[in-house]
C-alpha cells in the first residue's frame, strides 16, 4: 500500500528521520512508537504530503491520498468553532457533499449511528467546546468512522483520555480494521501496543525495528531508541545515501 524508499524527512534541511526503508501493507494494524521528537508525527505528515521529503520518497501503491484519513494530535484541533457534535461529525462528509450543504436524512442517520458507536448517543446537539477531552476524542473518532477511509493515520489518539475511553475507542479501531481499514497509530503506552497492535514500528530518528510486536518490542530495541531519541536535532542533511 505504502513504501518508504530511502526516506529522509525533516524541517529546514534538518533531518528528523534518516534513510527509512519500510513497507506498509494492506490490512496492517501498526503502532508507531518512539521517544519524543523521534519523527513519528513528521512521518505521518509526510505520508499526507504536508511535509516534503528531504531525500527519497513515499510510493503509493493502489491507494490515492483521498482514501487516507488523518487524526491529528487533539491539541492541534481547534475547538473554539461554535458547532455541535453532530455538525462537527458532518464536516467529515465535506469531501463528498462540499462545505455548508444541508445534511441529508441519510447522512444524518450515518452521523447519529457513528456517534452511537463511540458511546456519544444523546450528545448530538452539545457544542464541541462543552465536551470533556475524552468525549471530544470520541466525537473525533465518529468523524473518522463516517469517512470509510482505507488508510487511517492517527497521531496519539489515546493521549490524555481515560481508560474506559481508550478501551471503547480501541474497539472502534478493531472494528474498522476488521472491515478492511489499514491502521497506523502513534501510541506511547506500550501495554496498549502489546495488547492490541499486531505490528509495531519503532522510530528514533531512524528505523529501530519494524515487524511483529512481540519480536520488535525488546529491551534492546527500546534502549537503542531512547539513546538515539534526543540526538543531534540540529544536524544538517546527510550527504551519504544509504541505499541498502
Ligand atoms: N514545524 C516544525 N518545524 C521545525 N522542526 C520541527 C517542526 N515540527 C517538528 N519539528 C522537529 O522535528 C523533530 C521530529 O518531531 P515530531 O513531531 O515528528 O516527533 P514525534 O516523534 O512525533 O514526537 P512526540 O512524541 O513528542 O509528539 C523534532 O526534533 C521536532 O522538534
Amino acid at each position: 500500500m505504502l513504501k518508504f524508499e530511502n526516506l529522509t524527512i525533516g524541517y529546514n534541511r534538518h533531518p528528523a528521520v534518516h534513510h527509512l526503508n519500510a513497507t506498509i501493507s494492506e490490512g496492517d494494524f501498526i503502532a508507531l512508537i518512539g521517544p519524543n521528537g523521534a519523527g513519528k508525527s513528521t512521518l505521518l505528515k509526510t505520508i499526507l504530503g504536508h511535509v516534503l521529503p528531504l531525500e527519497g520518497k513515499v510510493l503509493f501503491n493502489n491507494i490515492s491520498k483521498t482514501e487516507i484519513s488523518y487524526l491529528p494530535q487533539s491539541s492541534a484541533v481547534d475547538r473554539k468553532f461554535p458547532i455541535s457534535a453532530e455538525q462537527f461529525v458532518a464536516t467529515g462528509l465535506w469531501h463528498e457533499s462540499g462545505p455548508f450543504q444541508r445534511i441529508t436524512k441519510e447522512q444524518r442517520e450515518k452521523i447519529h449511528h457513528a456517534l452511537r458507536r463511540v458511546g456519544m448517543h444523546g450528545f448530538e446537539k452539545r457544542p464541541i467546546n462543552a465536551l470533556s477531552g475524552g468525549q471530544f476524542q470520541r466525537v473525533l473518532f465518529a468523524r473518522k468512522l463516517i469517512q470509510n477511509a482505507r488508510l487511517l493515520l492517527l497521531d496519539e489518539p489515546f493521549a490524555a483520555v481515560d481508560e474506559q475511553t481508550i478501551e471503547d475507542l480501541m474497539k472502534v479501531l478493531i472494528e474498522l480494521h476488521n472491515s478492511g481499514a489499514t491502521i497506523v497509530a502513534v501510541v506511547h503506552n506500550l501495554e496498549l501496543v502489546r495488547k492490541y497492535f499486531p505490528k509495531t514500528m519503532i522510530l528514533s530518528r531512524e528505523l529501530i525495528g519494524f515487524g511483529l510486536t512481540a519480536e520488535v518490542i525488546t529491551t534492546e530495541n527500546l534502549a537503542r531508541a531512547s539513546s538515539i531519541g534526543f540526538g543531534d536535532v540540529k544536524a544538517d542533511i546527510c550527504e551519504v545515501s544509504h541505499h541498502a
